[in-house]
């Protein structure tokens, strides 16, 4: 079963099967018929990667409607932290945090739907992240939630005081005063 749900209503880790052999390794890093089997369907459109240092915290970010976002997350090369929050309006799990570490090693990937805060800390000397959207990027569609709201107690792996955010994410909103239109859809 390549998929693991979280807790979290459409939130799911997904894990590739690995072919390991005296030259190394491969595996299908995504496939939509795996997806769809599971009926998941996403017209991933963009693919992002970026490569960051140890202590450094992306997020969280999303894009608002109509240009939310879901996402595929995976680790190319290094160790992160991949931090989501459930923002969706009438979620029975609205504010909920969920963490996971994800890993050139592990090879799991993280399916964020639309609806959610998304960010990551670094954990490794470097790490490269890749992920698919499937929707464009829309630069006057974006919001995001603050990483160190109280209210969210998110534990990024390391002291906050090393963290290297850039200076936009160090003004974005708390949760209690983020304006967003997404809306939980059971
Ligand atoms: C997201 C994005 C950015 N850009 C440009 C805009 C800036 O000139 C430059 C860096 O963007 P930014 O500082 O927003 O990059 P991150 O902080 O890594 O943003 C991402 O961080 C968290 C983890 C996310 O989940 C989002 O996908 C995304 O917001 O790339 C583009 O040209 N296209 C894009 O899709």
């Amino acid at each position: 079963m390549p998929f693991t749900e979280t807790g979290i209503p459409d939130l799911l880790v997904y894990e590739p099967r690995v072919f390991a052999d005296s030259r190394g390794y491969f595996f299908e890093s995504y496939n939509a018929g795996t997806f769809e089997q599971e009926g998941l369907r996403f017209p991933f459109v963009q693919d992002n990667q970026a490569r960051s240092t140890y202590g450094v915290l992306r997020g969280l970010h999303f894009q608002l409607e109509p240009y939310a976002q879901t996402k595929l997350i995976r680790a190319l090369e290094g160790r992160i932290l991949d931090v989501v929050v459930d923002i969706r309006k009438g979620s029975p799990t609205y504010g909920k945090v969920f963490t996971i570490e994800l890993s050139a090693e592990n090879k799991k990937q993280l399916l964020v739907p639309k609806g959610f805060a998304h960010g990551y800390s670094v954990l490794s000397e470097t790490a490269e992240v890749m992920y698919k959207c499937d929707n464009f990027y829309h630069k006057a569609s974006e919001g995001g939630l603050i990483y160190n709201d109280p209210a969210l107690n998110i534990d990024w792996g390391f002291d906050l005081k090393d963290a290297v955010v850039s200076d936009k994410d160090q003004v974005l909103p708390t949760l209690e005063n983020c304006t967003h239109n997404f809306v939980y859809n059971s």
